[in-house]
């Protein structure tokens, strides 16, 4: 940890030591924080492993930049505002130069979204590991949940789906331009944290997605108690997608490729125009969620990211052909 803080405090990016609701800091061995009292706390972890969610060779920045940004956007799923954060690092070696990017890619990112590092540990380990725990606050009840949707309700995503699974299959191919833009989407995902708190209290249920279209909107229909049919002609796909995939595995790559980050909303039609307004063109209608249960309109029989399925460096891109989402024509 004293080697981040260090790496961190020894270029432009500033500690974010004092900031509100931070009572004390990193150094001693908890920190203390003060939550709004008007608010739940949004708490999450994940974790980020060489070779699993990330390509080991990938920038030391885009590592440390990707770590944070899939824990901001599980508060981003909440309508969570970021607040503070701690961080569980493993590493093979200690490298400043690595760790003096890494801290940027974090940092950089952290100070965007106005989260605070308060805390968290550094060990020796054969792979590189990261683990961080989000803490975000939310006004009362607002809380975007799994479980609220309803029969009737539409279904809409943020932005345009499966260019990160194209940038990851674009880097294994030998795509090596962090800048090129599936690969930027893939190893810099940009949570949808303002948006979110932005529509919070106006859509029924929502989260992110990180496994896939169908597998998320599977998880949110178990925890809704409903089904879903989407019109796949409505699903958001980027051009460059399409020109780099063919229309067919852009298609796939939207609904189990993973890695998107975007938001799934369930939202009654009267709240449309107001989303929208939110929202701007982000916001793209792709189906309604039925009584029954079962995701119909979509003939893919892929079940999403699963990580115990085979999958990983070698097996990026497989998908089984298991029913996980129910999902028929
Ligand atoms: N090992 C665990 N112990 C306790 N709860 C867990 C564990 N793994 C998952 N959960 C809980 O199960 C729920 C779903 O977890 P899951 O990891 O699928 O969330 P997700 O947001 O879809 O995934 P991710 O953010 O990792 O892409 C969460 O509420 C999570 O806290
Ligand atoms: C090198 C490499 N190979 C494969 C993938 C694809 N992938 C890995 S985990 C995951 C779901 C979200 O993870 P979790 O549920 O653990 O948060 C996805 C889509 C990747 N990102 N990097
Ligand atoms: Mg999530």
């Amino acid at each position: 940890m004293r080697d981040v803080e260090h790496a961190s405090r020894s270029d432009h990016v500033s500690p974010h030591q004092a900031r509100a609701g931070v009572v004390l800091g990193q150094g001693d061995d908890c920190a203390l924080l003060a939550p709004s009292s008007d608010c739940r706390l949004a708490v999450s972890v994940d974790t980020s492993l060489a070779d699993v969610h990330f390509p080991r060779d990938a920038s030391a920045g885009a590592i440390g930049h990707r770590a944070l940004a899939v824990n901001l956007s599980d508060l981003a799923a909440m309508g969570a505002r970021p607040r503070w954060f701690v961080l569980a690092l493993t590493l093979p070696e200690v490298n400043e130069q690595w760790l003096e990017g890494f801290a940027r890619g974090l940092y950089d990112l952290a100070h965007k979204h106005d989260i605070a590092l308060v805390g968290g540990d550094i060990t020796r380990g054969r792979e590189l590991s990261i683990t961080i725990t989000v803490h975000g606050d939310v006004p009362g009840d607002d809380a975007i949940t799994r479980h609220g949707a309803r029969p009737g309700d539409l279904l809409a995503v943020t932005g345009t789906l499966g260019n990160a699974h194209g940038g990851l299959r674009a880097w294994f191919e030998g795509q090596r331009d962090e800048c090129h833009p599936l690969v930027a989407a893939y190893l810099r995902p940009a949570p949808r944290v303002h948006e979110a708190m932005s529509i919070r209290g106006k859509v029924t249920a929502g989260l992110d997605i990180s496994d896939g279209l169908l597998a998320d909107l599977n998880h949110l229909c178990t925890r809704s108690g409903v089904g879903a049919h989407l019109d796949a002609s409505a699903i958001p796909l980027d051009p460059a997608l399409v020109a780099s995939l063919g229309a067919s595995d852009a298609l796939e790559a939207a609904l189990n490729g993973g890695d998107d980050y975007e938001l799934l909303l369930a939202l009654a039609p009267e709240q449309e125009a107001a989303i929208r307004e939110a929202l701007g063109g982000t916001l793209h209608v792709i189906g309604r969620v039925t009584s029954e249960s079962g995701i119909t309109g979509i003939t893919s029989t892929g079940q999403g990211w699963q990580h115990f399925q085979g999958q990983g460096l070698q097996g990026q891109g497989q998908r089984s052909n298991d029913h996980g989402t129910g999902a028929t024509p």
